[in-house]
């Protein structure tokens, strides 16, 4: 494993500056913090000291004051410690919004292909873990004011060992033994930050790793979770007896390795504390001593006696709080820096700026320069020296085998990945060069997977939460879903399935009238449909059909189909075999020339033919 390299105390500073952006007052809040939070221990031990010792003398008076001044000081500087905490986390605590919102917005307008790379996906699970974990960068902010108010904690306890070496009586004590005890001291405390140091980064290490992990993990949990209540596999997990093979999978490897990896972090984490815990009790055993000694030498009073042993106990806590933070800090700086590669991960194709010039004519002409294509990381061929040309308010139906490259075709249309060889130009001007959010608003799909989120019906169809309603009961009109619509509890406005609340579910021809409805609400110049149908029953489909040119109403259209029978309205029939264009024409001219579109349609003729009359051409119905 590579060396990490932890984050310094500049680094931390810079941190919460660069935090502080916009809120001017916070390093002062910070310092001031910092200040109140570590003095009230010392505050208290010095004053219990005072008093003791007034109270020894028989000053009672005295001794009064001084518990008044504790009592009110203390107050004041812890008042002024919360507030300053609170404010602290006031403003730190947006910022972790903030970077969920950026998280969100950077993967929503990542390219197509990025998100389907293992290398994105891991990228994002990383920041998601972290976020869901400790490490966001609120409590980063948090941390590190914690661990600067320890710093500062040790710094005056520091002094108060400095105050000690001091308080001696050189009459009675010899300078070499002040100088062995000092040096003894001084290098106790030295050891013993080195050490907390030292076990807080492989702590810091240990941690990491056990998250790496965890993040393969929680992703195999987040799936299975899913599995459990989803409608979708809830029939299959019943009808297949999945339980027992389900179940498994929550006891599989990748979830044991992870489990190993959080006992043997508990393990280290156990022993460097306990390591830490034993020195820092030497290193205490030895100061007592060390106070002890020069109390029966008579250099410090009984109060002073319990101010240094305060001062002592309050500087263990807060080294082992400062382990404790550092391992923190170090951790959610692990998340940052994937927050920071997420967040800063190139947008490939999205580069281009050109506006496509609005037309009311709707002239646009796209074309297929000899592309050829294979899928990111793979040598196959899906499509080769594909040329085509799609006509102005032309509809065109893409046919051919499984596997053929239909849909890859409309994926390179769209810009979800760029041709491995020759060009696509809209217009003339190859499409990449075009601005992409106004290039895909020429564009209307509806995919054979195509998904319906969970959350009202009229903002599935308008793609957004502000609706125009007249449109969306006209388009739901459109694909014959107005009965239906009106019989739901809140009409357009009833939710979907189950998943944001309790919403209605639809069937699948419903579902997939409803993704029909959704791309004619968009109203783009090109209408893409990769197997509108398929779950449209009889009634449903012909009317489609019927209805296409006024649904499409002049637009462009594309249209995939294994359908034969649906592709007659179109006016050009694109056969694709194997990646290549096999033939082109209309119904009737591929019908007579008997090729490969002619063979497609008769297969599928045989078993709905309508009358075959001698040599000519049968009908599917
Ligand atoms: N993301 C991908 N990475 C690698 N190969 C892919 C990817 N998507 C599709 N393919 C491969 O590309 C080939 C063509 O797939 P495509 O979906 O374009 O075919 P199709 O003609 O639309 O098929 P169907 O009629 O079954 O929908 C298939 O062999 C498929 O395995």
């Amino acid at each position: 494993m590579n060396k990490r390299k932890q984050m310094s105390v500049k680094e931390m500073w810079k941190f919460c500056l660069f935090q502080a952006k916009g809120y001017r007052i916070l390093p002062v809040i910070l310092v001031l913090g910092m200040l109140s939070g570590a003095s009230v221990v010392y505050i208290n031990s010095f004053l219990y000291a005072k008093i003791l010792d007034v109270l020894l003398e028989e000053k009672y008076r005295q001794a009064a004051t001084f518990v008044v001044i504790l009592v009110v000081t203390v107050m004041i500087v812890s008042l002024i410690s919360k507030a300053a905490e609170q404010i602290f986390s006031h403003y730190a605590e947006p910022s972790e919004e903030e970077t969920k919102k950026c998280t969100a917005k950077k993967a929503f307008s990542m390219e197509y292909e990025e998100i389907e790379k293992q290398e994105t996906i891991q990228k994002f699970r990383r920041v998601r873990q972290a976020e869901r974990g400790h490490g966001g960068i609120s409590e980063q902010c948090m941390e590190i004011y914690k661990y600067f108010t320890c710093c500062t904690e040790v710094v005056f306890a520091s002094g108060f060992v400095v105050l000690l070496l001091l308080q001696s009586d050189w009459e009675k004590e010899s300078i070499f033994r002040f100088l062995i005890s000092t040096g003894v001291m001084i290098a106790g405390f030295v050891f013993v930050l080195w050490l907390g140091d030292k076990v807080s980064e492989r702590i810091g290490k240990e941690t990491v790793i056990t998250m790496h992990a965890n993040e393969k993990s929680n992703a195999l949990f987040d799936y299975l979770i899913d599995l459990i209540v989803s409608e979708q596999f809830a029939q299959d997990i019943r009808l297949f007896q999945l339980k027992e093979y389900l179940i498994n999978k929550f006891q599989g490897d990748v979830i044991k390795k992870c489990m190993e990896l959080f006992q043997r972090r508990a393990k280290v984490s156990g022993r460097g504390n306990g390591t830490v815990a034993f020195a820092l009790q030497i290193l205490a055993g030895i100061t007592y001593v060390y106070i002890a000694i020069k109390a029966i030498a008579g250099s410090v009073s009984a109060g002073e006696v319990l101010m240094y042993a305060g001062a002592i106990i309050t500087m263990m806590n807060s080294i082992r709080e400062m382990m404790g933070a550092h391992i923190e800090i170090d951790y959610a700086n692990e998340y940052l820096k994937s927050y920071e590669e997420f967040i800063h991960l190139p947008n490939m194709h999205y580069v281009g700026t050109l506006p496509i010039e609005k037309r009311d004519d709707n002239q646009y002409e796209l074309e297929f320069d000899h592309v050829s294509f294979c899928y990111p990381g793979t040598e196959t061929y899906i499509l080769k020296d594909v040329s085509l040309k799609f006509k102005v308010g032309e509809t065109m139906a893409l046919v051919g085998m499984n596997g053929a490259g239909k849909t890859t075709l409309i994926k390179l249309l769209l810009r979800f990945y760029e041709p491995s060889e020759g060009k696509i130009t809209l217009n003339g001007i190859e499409i990449g060069k075009y601005d992409y959010e106004e290039y895909i608003k020429i564009f209307a799909v509806v995919f054979q997977d195509f998904r319906l989120y969970h959350f009202p019906l009229d903002e599935n169809i308008a793609g957004s939460e502000k609706v125009d309603e007249k449109r969306v009961w006209k388009v739901i009109r459109q694909v014959g879903l107005e009965e239906r619509v009106k019989k739901m509890k809140d009409g357009i406005h009833t939710l979907l399935y189950h998943e944001t609340g309790d919403g209605e579910a639809l069937s699948g021809g419903e579902a997939q009238k409803v993704a029909i409805a959704r791309a004619l609400y968009k109203d783009a110049p090109f209408v893409i449909l990769d197997e509108p149908t398929a779950a449209l029953d009889p009634v449903a489909e012909s009317e489609i059909y019927e209805n296409f040119n006024e649904l499409i109403n002049g637009k462009t259209a594309i249209y995939i189909s294994h359908w034969m029978s649906s592709c007659k309205f179109c006016d050009r029939i694109v056969v694709l075999e194997e990646g290549t264009v096999a033939e082109s024409g209309n119904h009737q001219t591929l019908m007579e020339k008997k090729g490969k579109y002619f063979a497609l349609y008769e297969a599928q003729a045989q078993y709905y033919v309508k009358k075959k009359a001698e040599g000519g051409e049968s009908e599917i119905l």
